[in-house]
């Protein structure tokens, strides 16, 4: 029988040379073994929507869809697949990013690239997984891990604005990155005014963090929300009220050891399939970690799902 082939969108300079170690593991187990493949290497930022579009658009048997990057390339995957002629394409991943949050959300056991792709090749049905949809004015996003406005949206835009981040990411602390630049945020993030919109409607004059999520992580292993999983058909909302001093020490002391922060006074929190947030003045946002540039946000949040070649269980 002819052989499935594999169509890797690599982003090669995803987790600063990560996704390219991964590829080279995963390329040589398929040559070794004589199975089709063909890497389609994204050049560019944004390269991936197009190409997972192109690919998707195809509509190929016998082939499955692999991402070979970190969680900013598999949300552009994602995206352009969902955009394709073909929506429901399913999509495999490797992780060679430096975050990793999607992975840790999932649980995702399997470390090794190649037991990973032996995995993907042996399974005869995608695996659906929760993914977040927002909408606004500027079209239609989907996300694996979450949007933030405001605090955490700032660290990313600092973080990836950083020289230090070239760096960090060299010694592979890409984490480290995202933390030293909490320090510059934490002096210049400002309070705004956040109306959300459930079944009731909630104002917030001085909201400081603001997470739609679709899993615990954001930033690199950061468990903002404890309680979320991507299996419950449900997105989670967390708001952190402007707190500073000793007050924000405790609870970033909290988030960072038992997830008690839930439970503070300064903290908001919901679980909801819809919900829609509008802040102002303009903030940072952020997307699975790629900056949504400085808006006032106006987001219609609700809660999808796609088909993943991921031996995942929940
Ligand atoms: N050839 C390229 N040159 C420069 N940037 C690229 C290239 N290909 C893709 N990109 C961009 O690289 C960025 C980072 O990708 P990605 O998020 O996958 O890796 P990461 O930041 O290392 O991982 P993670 O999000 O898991 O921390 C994305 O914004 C993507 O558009």
């Amino acid at each position: 029988m002819e052989k499935e082939k594999i169509e890797i969108i690599l982003n090669h300079y995803a987790g600063n040379g990560l996704a390219q170690k991964a590829s080279d593991k995963v390329t040589n187990f398929l040559a070794k073994n004589k199975i089709p493949y063909e890497i389609h290497a994204t050049k560019k930022d944004g390269d991936a929507i197009r190409i997972a579009k192109e690919i998707a658009n195809l509509n190929l048997k016998r082939t499955k869809l692999v991402v070979i990057g970190g969680d900013g390339t598999l949300n552009q995957a994602l995206n352009g697949v969902k955009s394709s002629d073909y929506p429901n394409t399913p999509l495999g991943y490797i992780p060679g990013g430096s975050g990793n949050d999607f992975c840790r959300g999932i649980q995702l056991k399997i470390k090794n690239p190649v037991i990973l792709i032996q995995a993907i090749l042996s399974m005869k049905q995608p695996r659906m997984i929760d993914v977040g949809k927002a909408v606004n004015e500027m079209g239609t996003h989907y996300f694996i891990n979450n949007i933030g406005i405001g605090f955490d949206a700032s660290t990313v835009y600092y973080t990836n604005h950083s020289e230090r981040k070239e760096f960090l990411n060299s010694l592979h602390l890409g984490t480290l990155s995202y933390f030293t630049n909490l320090l510059k945020v934490i002096k210049r993030q400002k309070a705004f005014k956040l109306d959300v919109d459930e079944q009731q409607k909630k104002h917030f004059d001085n909201a400081y963090i603001v997470v739609a999520t679709n899993h615990p992580y954001f930033g690199g292993g950061f468990a903002i929300d404890p309680s979320a999983t991507p299996f419950n058909h449900k997105l989670n909302l967390v708001v952190v009220k402007k707190i500073t001093g000793m007050t924000f020490v405790k609870l970033f002391t909290k988030l960072l050891t038992n997830g008690s922060h839930l439970q503070d006074k300064n903290v908001w929190h919901i679980e909801s399939t819809n919900f829609r947030l509008q802040n102002h003045p303009q903030q940072h946002g952020q997307m699975d970690g790629e900056e949504l540039g400085q808006h006032d946000f106006d987001f219609d949040f609700s809660i999808n799902q796609h088909q993943f070649w991921l031996p995942v269980k929940n």
